[in-house]
C-alpha cells in the first residue's frame, strides 16, 4: 500500500517536473529575443540589477513550502544558464581555483559562466582591459581586517569600471589530508585568514608555526603533499582538492563579510538602489578634508565608505576612496561630484551599479 502511494506521488512529481522543463524552454526562448534586441544595441547582456529585482521580487512573492533562502541559488543558475544563451559568459578571478574569489565569483555568475583563475590582481584587470574576459572579479574590503590594498591600487592605473558589487559571509575551514588535530605539525594561509583565525589558533593549536602564503587555494594545494601540515581555506577548496576537514567555521568573527567588485569595461545603467564609488586627491589647504564633504551633506547624499592611501608617487600625499549612494546619471549626484572636483587635483568616477543587499 505505502508502495503504491509512494507510486502514485512520484507520477504527480514527473508530472510538475515536465512543467517546470516546459517552463524553463518557454523562459529561454524569451531571454534569447532579449539578447537579439540588445546586440542590435549594443546593451551589456549581463544586468546586475535586473538580476537583483528578479530575486527580490520572486522572495517576496514565495509563499512556501519551497525555501525562499533556496530561490536565489535555484534562479542564480536559471539566469546564469540564461545568459550563456545569449553570449558566452567569461569571467576572470582572483585565484588559484577554491579562492573566497572564486566561491564570490560562483554566487554572482553561476555554473554556466566559464570562471578563468588568474595569478593576481593586477592579471584580472588586464585580462578584462585586453577584452579576454569581459568581467572579472576582485576582492575589495574586509568586514574585519579593512581594505585590500592591491585592488584600490590597481583602480589608481586603470580606467576599468566597476558593474557590481558581491558581499559574501566568509568561513573558514581547517583542511588536512588526515583529518587529525594530533597530526597538524604547521599551519598555512593567507595572512588575512590567519589573522582573522587568530584567537582560535592561540586556544587550539598554541605552539604550532604559522605560515603566510600567496592564498587560501594555495595553502590548500600545499597541504595535499605534506600530512604533518593544515590549510585555513574555503569549504570549496576542500572538495576541490580532495582535503579532510579538520574543524569547521574557526573564524573568530562569525560576522565576516568580504565584499568583491565585478570590473569590465563599463557601469550598468541605473537602477532603483545603485551607489557610486569615486577616487580623487585634494589640493592640500586648511579646512580641505571639511569642505570636500560637503557637496554631498548639503544634498542630503548618503556617504557608505572613505578610505584614504598614500600615492604611490609623492610621498605624504594621499588619494581618497569614497562611496556615495546614488547613480552618476542623478542630477543631484553628479553636481556634488563636478563640485568637489573643484578641490581636487585628480578625480575619477570608478562607476555606479547597484548595492548589494
Ligand atoms: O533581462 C535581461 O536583460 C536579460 O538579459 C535576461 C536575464 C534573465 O535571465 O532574466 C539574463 C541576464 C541578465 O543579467 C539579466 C536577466
Amino acid at each position: 500500500m505505502a508502495q503504491e502511494k509512494l507510486n502514485h506521488l512520484r507520477t504527480r512529481i514527473d508530472a510538475i517536473d515536465d512543467q517546470i522543463l516546459d517552463l524553463l524552454n518557454q523562459r529561454a526562448a524569451v531571454v534569447i529575443e532579449v539578447g537579439r534586441a540588445k546586440s542590435g544595441e549594443q546593451r551589456e547582456f549581463y544586468v546586475p540589477a535586473r538580476e537583483l529585482a528578479i530575486y527580490e521580487r520572486l522572495g517576496a512573492r514565495n509563499t512556501g513550502p519551497f525555501p525562499t533562502e533556496a530561490i536565489r541559488r535555484v534562479f542564480r543558475e536559471i539566469i546564469s544558464a540564461s545568459l550563456s544563451l545569449e553570449h558566452p559568459m567569461k569571467v576572470a578571478f582572483l585565484g588559484p581555483q577554491g579562492t573566497f574569489t572564486h566561491a564570490a565569483a560562483m554566487q554572482q555568475f553561476g555554473f554556466s559562466a566559464q570562471l578563468v583563475p588568474q595569478k593576481s590582481i593586477p592579471a584580472v584587470f588586464d585580462e578584462v582591459l585586453r577584452g579576454r574576459a569581459p568581467y572579472g572579479v576582485v576582492p575589495v574590503e574586509n568586514s574585519t581586517e579593512g581594505v585590500v590594498s592591491h585592488t584600490l591600487d590597481m583602480f589608481m592605473e586603470s580606467d576599468l569600471q566597476i558593474s557590481s558589487e558581491i558581499l559574501l559571509g566568509i568561513s573558514h575551514f581547517l583542511l588536512s589530508r588526515t583529518g587529525r588535530m594530533e597530526d597538524i605539525r604547521k599551519v598555512v594561509s593567507h595572512p588575512q585568514p590567519l589573522a582573522q583565525c587568530r584567537k582560535w589558533l592561540e586556544e587550539n593549536l598554541p605552539d604550532v608555526p604559522l605560515v603566510d602564503v600567496g592564498s587560501t587555494a594555495l595553502a590548500a594545494q600545499m597541504v595535499l603533499e605534506d600530512e604533518s601540515a593544515a590549510a585555513i581555506a574555503s569549504e570549496m577548496a576542500a572538495s576541490l582538492y580532495g582535503l579532510q576537514v579538520v574543524k569547521e567555521r574557526i573564524e573568530d568573527n562569525p560576522n565576516n563579510f568580504t565584499r568583491f567588485l565585478v570590473i569590465g569595461q563599463k557601469s550598468p545603467e541605473r537602477s532603483d538602489r545603485d551607489k557610486t564609488s569615486l577616487m580623487f586627491s585634494i589640493k592640500d589647504q586648511p579646512g580641505i578634508l571639511y569642505r570636500m564633504l560637503e557637496p554631498f551633506s548639503k544634498r542630503a547624499i548618503n556617504l557608505t565608505k572613505i578610505e584614504s592611501r598614500p600615492m604611490k608617487k609623492k610621498a605624504w600625499e594621499y588619494v581618497f576612496f569614497l562611496d556615495i549612494e546614488g547613480h552618476i546619471d542623478e542630477k543631484a549626484v553628479a553636481d556634488a561630484i563636478a563640485e568637489l572636483k573643484d578641490y581636487c587635483q585628480f578625480l575619477k568616477v570608478l562607476g555606479s551599479y547597484p548595492r548589494a543587499r
